[in-house]
């Protein structure tokens, strides 16, 4: 059985204290987590990367609210009424095949005065680039387009929090470049509280305060790093010493996990 506690204490956006998560699927019981412990400091960014299938996208729903862990205790923010405490986003953007971009933007915003609602939605389409398709429909859109979508949601939402699960995994090699640039800086200006998951070591600390490295499943910390790098960050960190050690190190400890699959932890 799950505990829950909300907080409304900005050091400590989310917490989970051995949370552990059984899923019964055609093939039997199976945990995805294993008593995973782990902080997230309010206005941090924090990546978590691991080996496929080890539970990331588990425990991100599982802070999110969108799934109950199995037991453990798991602290999440407080809504404060006027925001949703908050945002998720997807990989695949779950965005609304019939609403148009100002509209599927729009859907995410809480309640209140229409032009409000729909200056801030605009504002948010501004800034990632999509002035000019508020009327257009998903269909009509690039992956990266869409992807954009789901971030203006997200943002617009207000909420101090954002858990993104491979926002940019599906997106092509330069989309993605692009697109890490855009979110670094929407993330340095905004100093959101981030959880992003990611299959990319290098994005991880690109983006990242911090990287969680986690287990192959059942899923549990298995190592953590810093990353020193100070912001506003530039994507030219990744030419330097210091990254690529810190790469490098994630790598040996990722490779030790990939394709070790605990029967019971
Ligand atoms: N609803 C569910 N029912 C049964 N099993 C599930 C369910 N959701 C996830 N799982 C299983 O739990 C494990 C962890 O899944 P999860 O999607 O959290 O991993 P992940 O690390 O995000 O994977 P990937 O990196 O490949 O996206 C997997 O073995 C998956 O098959």
């Amino acid at each position: 059985m799950q505990r829950t506690h909300a907080t409304s204490d900005t050091r400590t956006a989310f917490a989970a204290h051995q949370v552990s998560k059984l899923f019964f699927g055609g093939d039997g019981p199976l945990w995805a987590l294993r008593d995973m412990s782990l902080h997230v400091a309010g206005g941090s960014f924090t990546c978590i990367v691991g080996p496929s299938g080890c539970g990331k996208s588990t425990l991100l729903r599982i802070l999110a609210g969108l799934e109950e862990a199995s037991s453990g205790e798991v602290v999440r923010p407080e809504d404060d009424g006027a925001h949703p405490a908050t945002a998720f986003v997807f990989q695949d953007s779950g965005v609304l095949p019939w609403l148009t971009v100002l509209d599927n933007v729009l859907f995410g915003l809480p309640p209140g005065n229409r032009r409000e609602r729909v200056a801030v939605a605009r504002e948010w389409l501004a800034r990632t680039g999509l002035s000019g398709f508020e009327s257009a429909y998903p269909h009509q859109l690039s992956g990266g387009m869409r992807q954009r979508v789901a971030i203006s949601r997200a943002f617009a939402t207000g909420s101090p929090c954002l858990l993104m699960d491979e926002p940019l995994g599906a997106l092509d090699a330069q989309t993605r470049m692009l697109m890490q640039e855009e979110l670094l800086a929407l993330c340095e200006a905004e100093r959101k509280t981030v959880v992003f998951v990611t299959h990319s070591l290098e994005e991880a600390l690109l983006l990242g305060d911090r990287v969680i490295l986690v287990s192959a499943r059942p899923g549990r910390v298995r190592t953590e790093v810093e990353v020193p790098f100070d912001r506003p960050r530039s994507p030219d960190v990744q030419h330097h010493a210091e990254f690529v050690d810190l790469r490098f190190h994630l790598w040996d400890v990722l490779r030790d996990e990939v394709g070790t699959e605990r029967a019971e932890a």
